[in-house]
């Protein structure tokens, strides 16, 4: 089963084209062409030549998009890690459901869709709505044994790729990578530090709001979690078993599935960048595909960022999580796509050129 898991995984691989430099190029010398100096919309004007060289095309058209948002239990939480109690996991998915949460308010308004899927709740969950893909009921507590096996692990990264072949059928184009998971900083930061070397003091922040004294216990919680399961951190499947969770692998794999089907992924706070470390080092062919949104307010963000080589173009002090600071970033992606379609070029508007 393992094998046959990774052959799927490899095939996804294997489906993601390079980078489109022609086109990208392309979108480069309109961009210079419009009535601005070069490189004046600085961020905007980077999306717009990367989502050229992502799709291929100049103005991709992305009026279906949206949020996947994975859901998943922590086994960790039995250590004291987060400031709220493992049942708010179930009950924010029946509130996404229900499109009460933060990100469905952002969702709307950015005129995309919620996609939440079941990957890992430790709660039996019914909803016409729900995309139900339990891989795991609630992960094992990584402080004293892995997470997931190595098979979950690739089950649940072969979901996400999957759910996002669903989305694409449908008609969408555009996705943003959001989770739900009470205790999922603590799986994320020991993630950070195995994968970028981070210490867990500078990996592991304040999560839900947990004070000085919680924090001290989960940095050690993550120092353990570590010594025990020895994960290979030239493994990004073993890291993701050992002290992972079932939503994070699933996010890695809608960003190696987007990037498959030649879509753009936003990548949302620590919880997401975190399974963004994991996909890019399964598939370095990934990092092209993947759009930064927002700084997090968790400590250990930016090294993330930094080890993939993304740069955020936001920055709003949040830290929720959910995929709500990724939503936000459709308005700019928007944004940069209706600057290259309707500004006039210094020829067309007789503006003289410097
Ligand atoms: C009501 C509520 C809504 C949330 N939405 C996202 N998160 C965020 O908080 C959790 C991670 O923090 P920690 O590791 O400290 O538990 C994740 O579920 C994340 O998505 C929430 C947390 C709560 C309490
Ligand atoms: O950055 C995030 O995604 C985040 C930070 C704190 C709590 N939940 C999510």
């Amino acid at each position: 089963m393992e094998n046959k898991l990774y052959l799927q995984l490899t095939e996804a691989v294997q489906r993601i084209k390079p980078f489109d430099e022609q086109t990208a190029m392309l979108a480069e010398r309109h961009s210079d062409s419009l009535t601005k100096p070069p490189g004046s919309l600085g961020k905007l004007e980077a999306m717009a030549r990367q989502l050229a060289g992502i799709t291929g095309q100049l103005w991709p058209d992305f009026t279906r998009k949206a949020v996947i948002v994975m859901a998943g239990d922590h086994g960790v939480c039995d250590e004291g890690v987060s400031a709220f109690p493992q049942a708010v996991t179930p009950q924010m998915v029946m509130n996404f459901l229900n499109g009460g949460a933060a990100v469905n308010v952002l969702a709307r308004q950015a005129g995309a869709d919620v996609v939440c899927v079941d990957i890992g709740v430790n709660a039996d969950l019914e909803h016409e709505l729900l995309v139900s893909r339990k891989v795991v009921r609630g992960t094992a507590n990584m402080a004293k044994q892995p997470a997931m096996t190595r098979e979950d692990a690739l089950r649940a990264i072969m979901v996400g790729v999957e759910v996002v072949n669903e989305q694409v059928e449908r008609g969408f184009r555009l996705f943003a990578t959001g989770e739900m998971g009470i205790g999922n900083t603590t799986a994320s930061a020991a993630i950070t530090t195995v994968l970028t070397g981070l210490s867990p003091e500078n990996s592991v922040g304040r999560g839900t709001g947990i004070n000085d004294a919680a924090w001290l216990n989960k940095v050690d919680v993550v120092k353990r979690a570590i010594a025990v399961n020895k994960p290979d951190s030239s493994d990004p499947i073993d890291v993701l078993a050992k002290v992972g969770g079932a939503e994070i692998a699933g996010l890695a794999g809608v960003i190696i599935g987007a990037a498959a089907n030649g879509c753009p992924v936003v990548i949302d706070g620590y919880i997401s960048s975190a399974a963004a470390l994991v996909a890019s080092q399964i598939a370095e062919e990934t990092k092209p595909y993947m759009i930064a949104s927002h700084l997090s307010q968790e400590q250990g963000h930016l090294k993330q960022l930094e080890s993939i080589g993304l740069s955020p173009p936001i920055q709003l002090e949040m830290r929720l999580g959910e995929g709500t600071g990724a939503v936000l970033c459709f308005h700019f992606i928007d944004a940069a796509l209706h600057l290259m379609q309707e500004m006039a070029t210094f020829e067309s508007a007789g503006v003289s050129k410097g």
